[in-house]
């Protein structure tokens, strides 16, 4: 329980821990900070590397989900892919069989693994979910151009949906658009910017990756598809089912929705917040609302509870 200074009708704020199943992007222990308000609960849970500038951001997608709930659905379920950490071959193979999932987005260039760990996890993915599934990768822009295009060519046999983020900046991502066939998808060039809604997209990119909260919201998400009129796919940020709710109300309210979204990955996490947690059955996740009815089981140390109140505290004070 935070007892910092909450903002007007916020009633109540709880901080949560749980241990990773598999370390993920450098992170073995996921929490956060969940609020209550008059709409329903909300999440706020930037990465420890993040300043409290890019913080703001998380927040405003918390204080929305607990104050003004989000805009209607359009539909009442989301198709999601599997995500595969960058785990060996076989492992990789067995997640995605026993996921459901049609569609599997699977991380490489992890420090650490070579080209063959890569294609190899790639090669057993393609294997598990079968000619008719839909294989993308993610090397969060780990490439220079030239890595990119050897790369991307390599895992291509297998048929690639789209490389997420294959390199870090705009005009990287268009010289390599011009080299290869597969489609491109901009993440961090856009969630990361000043300004999501004016970032330069043109000839960078064939599809942009909307994560709810580094973006501020499931209206402000909203705003920046309409502003690149690219397709888009919905990406969790590792949240608990409270936030992956986020995600999945802006996947909902989305006017178009032609691929799978990267929602999810409560299935990366050893527990929830929820006895209901939003996990996908047959590769989709219902629209629905989520109550943290099991704070108790994923309560954070006092020391985690102390950090994030004061992290809280800056972020509302910035
Ligand atoms: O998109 C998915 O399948 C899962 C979410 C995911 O991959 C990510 C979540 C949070 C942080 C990121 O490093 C990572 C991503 O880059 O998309
Ligand atoms: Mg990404």
């Amino acid at each position: 329980m935070i007892t910092a200074a909450l903002p007007p009708g916020i009633a109540e704020a709880a901080v949560w821990s749980v241990p990773m199943r598999t370390r993920f992007r450098g992170i073995d222990v996921r929490d956060g900070v969940l609020v209550r308000g008059p709409a329903g609960w909300g999440e706020f849970s930037p990465f420890w590397d993040y300043g409290v500038a890019e913080s703001r951001r998380w927040w405003a997608a918390a204080a929305e989900a607990a104050l003004d709930g989000w805009p209607a659905p359009v539909r009442d379920s989301v198709p999601v892919n599997v995500t595969v950490p960058a785990v060996d071959a076989d492992r990789a193979h067995a997640v995605v069989a026993a996921s459901g999932c049609r569609t599997a987005k699977v991380k490489v260039a992890e420090p650490g693994q070579s080209a063959a760990d890569d294609l190899a996890r790639v090669e057993a993915v393609r294997d598990a979910l079968g000619p008719s599934g839909a294989v993308r990768v993610d090397a969060n822009a780990a490439w220079d151009v030239d890595t990119a295009v050897a790369r991307i060519r390599q895992l291509d046999r297998v048929g690639l949906e789209y490389v997420e983020q294959p390199c870090p900046t705009l005009d990287e991502l268009r010289a390599l658009r011009r080299r290869v066939d597969v489609r491109v998808a901009a993440d961090e060039v856009v969630r990361r910017a000043g300004d999501p809604l004016t970032v330069d997209l043109r000839e960078a990119c064939d599809v942009v990756v909307l994560k709810v909260q580094p973006l501020g919201g499931v209206r402000a998400a909203l705003g920046v598809a309409e502003a690149h009129g690219l397709p888009c796919v919905v990406s969790s940020a590792l949240e608990s089912s409270v936030g992956i709710a986020a995600g999945v109300a802006l996947a909902a309210a989305l006017p178009e929705l032609p691929f799978a979204c990267g929602l999810a990955t409560v299935a990366l996490l050893a527990g929830d917040v929820t006895g209901e947690p939003l996990l996908p059955v047959d590769g989709a996740l219902p629209v629905r609302t989520v109550v943290p009815d099991r704070l108790a089981d994923a309560a954070a140390p006092g020391d985690v509870g102390a950090r994030w109140g004061e992290r809280l505290t800056a972020v509302l004070a910035a």
